[in-house]
C-alpha cells in the first residue's frame, strides 16, 4: 500500500461518555476513589473498540490504567504538553504562601497528600467536576486555592484563570500527566500504519518509564504516587515519590540511565522506594 491508497473520507469522530464524566455521579460529591478508580475514564470507550464502533481511542494517559484489556494495545503518543501541575489561586503564587490553616479544594489524592505533606495545617475539601465547575467553585469561595493540570489549562485556552506553574522540584506530578495515547486493537494492521507517522518517539520513551514505574508500585493500593522522566540527550532521568493518603510521610527518589532503558529504570525506581517505605506503608482499598 502506497500514501495514495489511504482513505480519503473524513473521519467520524464518536463521542462516548465514560462513568468519570458521569454529571450525576459527579453533583453527588463522592470521591472519585469511592466510584472505582480503575478504567473509570476509560470503560466504555475501550468496550466500543473491542466492538468495532470506533477503530482508535483519544486518551489522557494519566487517566489510563497501566495494562490494557486482551486485545488492546498503545503505542501512539501525541507530543506531550506541560507537565507540571498548576497552583490556582487570585491571592498566593505558591503553597507556601497560604495563609494558616487555609482550605485548598481537590478531589486528587495525589495532590492532597503533597499538599498535606508539605503544608500539615492546611485543610482539603473535595473538589470536582470539569474545569469549568472548579473554577466556578474558587470564585465562589468555597476554597481559597486548587490545582489544575498545565496542560488541561492550555488545551481549553480558558482566559484570566489566576495560575502559577508548579516547580517540579516542589512537587511532581501525575505519572504520564499532559500525555495523550492513542489506544487500538491489536493486529489491526490498517489503523497502525495510520497512526505510525502521528507517534512522539520522545514521548514514547518517557512514558515506558513512567508506566513502568506506576505498574510496578501499583498492586491493590491506592497510596498517592507521582513522578516523572525527562530526557537529556541519550539520558532519562526519571524521579519519583510515593506518600501516605494523610501526607504525614513519604518516600522520594530518582534513577538516571540510558534512554533505552527506560522500562527498567521505572521499575528498578519503584522498587527501591517499596523496599525504602517497607510492607506496612500502603493504605490499602
Ligand atoms: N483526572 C482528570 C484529568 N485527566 C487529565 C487531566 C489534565 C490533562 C493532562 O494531564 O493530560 C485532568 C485534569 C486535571 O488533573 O487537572
Amino acid at each position: 500500500m502506497t500514501a495514495f491508497d489511504l482513505p480519503q473520507e473524513a473521519f467520524e469522530i464518536v463521542i462516548i461518555k465514560t462513568t468519570g464524566d458521569d454529571r450525576s455521579m459527579i453533583a453527588n460529591d463522592i470521591p472519585l476513589k469511592e466510584i472505582g478508580n480503575k478504567g473509570l475514564f476509560t470503560k466504555e470507550i475501550e468496550e466500543a473498540l473491542l466492538a468495532g464502533g470506533i477503530d482508535i481511542a483519544v486518551h489522557s494517559m494519566k487517566d489510563m490504567p497501566t495494562v490494557q484489556p486482551e486485545g488492546l494495545m498503545l503505542d501512539c503518543y501525541l507530543p506531550r504538553e506541560d507537565t507540571r501541575d498548576a497552583f490556582i489561586c487570585s491571592h498566593a503564587d505558591t503553597i507556601h504562601d497560604l495563609p494558616q490553616s487555609a482550605v485548598v479544594g481537590t478531589s486528587s489524592l495525589r495532590r492532597r497528600a503533597q499538599l498535606l505533606n508539605r503544608r500539615p495545617d492546611l485543610e482539603v475539601v473535595e473538589f470536582r467536576g470539569n474545569l469549568q465547575t472548579r473554577l466556578k467553585k474558587l470564585e465562589d469561595g468555597v476554597a481559597f486555592a486548587t490545582f489544575l493540570a498545565c496542560a488541561g489549562l492550555k488545551r481549553m485556552k480558558i482566559p484570566g484563570v489566576p495560575m502559577t506553574p508548579i516547580d517540579t522540584d516542589d512537587m511532581l506530578p501525575a505519572l504520564a500527566q499532559g500525555a495523550i495515547g492513542i489506544e487500538r486493537r491489536v493486529g489491526d494492521a490498517l489503523t497502525e500504519r495510520l497512526l505510525a507517522p502521528l507517534h512522539h518517539h520522545d514521548t514514547g520513551l518517557r512514558l515506558a518509564a513512567e508506566r513502568s514505574f506506576l505498574k510496578t508500585l501499583d498492586g491493590s493500593c491506592e497510596t498517592p504516587i507521582a513522578g516523572l522522566a525527562e530526557l537529556d540527550g541519550d539520558q532519562l532521568r526519571l524521579r519519583g515519590e510515593i506518600l501516605k493518603t494523610d501526607g504525614s510521610l513519604s518516600y522520594a527518589g530518582e534513577i538516571s540511565g540510558s534512554i533505552k532503558d527506560g522500562a527498567a529504570l521505572g521499575e528498578s525506581l519503584a522498587k527501591e522506594l517499596l523496599a525504602k517505605a517497607g510492607p506496612d506503608f500502603f493504605d490499602h482499598l
